[in-house]
């Protein structure tokens, strides 16, 4: 089955341009003491979302598509070896069957990122060379973060070096959690700093930072200290993206915009899987920020295990059939 040309334009129409990066401001504490988060209207809210909305046929393959171009691709294993690493990018340099992107009328495609570990940077270069793909690094002692402060801004310096031109920093959630807004900005604002270059996301761990208000002030001072994206989790909490946390964050990034004019990317990690869960992520970025958020310099997915899923969709799609799941492994 072939795509037709409208469907296409609208998946593969990306901005020429980048936005101005995100400087940060001063710290705001009149602000941040004025950010809420009225927790039964999100949860009613984010109840409504995953029946709402169904995209079909040509469509959802298109939105299927650009799902995986905002997909970082991750590995974060204690049992991480080159060789997974590598099959992992040269699934992100063909996401998806070539067959299946002929059928569907796709050149180019490719994943936003591929997200590892420190030690693994190196061989992501290497692998996606000439690629174009841009390697993520988590980094600051990830996935807790409490390692020494002077360790955790060397650690982001060197995957700088080693080629990272993004890094997903953790935040201190006891800064959060004890009210120390001034130390959370200085925190962030150091890692920015110790980036250069490279585009750092802000990882809150909101399954550990106890309310909405408090997920809501964190995004608030993330972006005031100059990150480029919030992102949700590490995928290493007991409780990591949400629909009610998403609800917060995305809401936080348009206050920024409005009162700043600075677009902040967003980025929910950890546990999303399913395809029907990215369109579901899709349609609330589409409804509550607009079209500019769901282009991967605005929008990405951490997940290790969802572009498997959106591949099956898709070869359904195709062929009208379903194959079985470990025929889309991803590394
Ligand atoms: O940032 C990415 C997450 O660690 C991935 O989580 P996941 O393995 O649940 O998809």
């Amino acid at each position: 089955m072939k795509m037709n040309s409208t469907t296409k334009t609208a998946t593969h129409q990306l901005p020429q341009t980048l936005e101005p990066r995100n400087p940060g401001t001063e710290l705001d504490l009149d602000w941040v003491a004025r950010a809420r988060a009225n927790r039964s209207a999100i949860e009613r809210r984010a109840a409504s979302l995953p029946g709402r909305r169904s995209v079909k046929k040509d469509y959802q393959a298109a939105w299927l598509l650009k799902a995986i171009s905002c997909i970082d691709l991750t590995t974060l294993s204690g049992d991480d070896t080159e060789g997974r690493v590598r099959r992992l990018c040269a699934k992100a340099r063909q996401p998806v069957r070539a067959d299946l992107l002929a059928a569907l009328g796709v050149e180019g495609l490719t994943t936003g990122a591929v997200c590892v570990y420190h030690d693994m940077v190196p061989c992501a270069v290497d692998a996606l060379q000439g690629s174009g793909i841009p390697v993520a690094a988590v980094s600051t002692g990830f996935p807790a973060g409490l390692s020494p402060f002077h360790l955790r801004v060397a650690e982001i310096e060197e995957s700088v070096r080693a080629g990272a031109s993004e890094i997903d920093i953790v935040i201190s959630r006891r800064h959060v959690l004890t009210g120390n807004w001034q130390a959370l900005y200085d925190e962030m604002r150091a890692f920015r700093a110790a980036c250069g270059d490279a585009h750092v996301k802000a990882i809150l761990a909101t399954g550990e930072l106890g309310t909405l208000q408090n997920v809501a002030r964190a995004s608030l001072i993330c972006m005031m200290a100059g990150a480029d994206f919030i992102k949700t989790s590490t995928g290493k909490e007991s409780v990591n993206a949400t629909l009610p946390v998403t609800l917060v964050m995305v809401r936080a990034i348009r206050e920024f915009f409005d009162t700043t004019g600075y677009r902040v990317g967003y980025k929910p990690a950890g546990g999303i899987s399913k395809a029907k869960d990215a369109l579901t992520y899709l349609a609330l970025m589409k409804d509550e920020l607009g079209n500019r958020w769901v282009q991967p310099d605005l929008f990405r997915f951490g997940a290790s295990s969802l572009l498997g899923d959106i591949e099956r969709q898709l070869e359904h799609h195709v062929t009208g059939a379903y194959s079985a799941a470990w025929r889309h492994a991803t590394s």
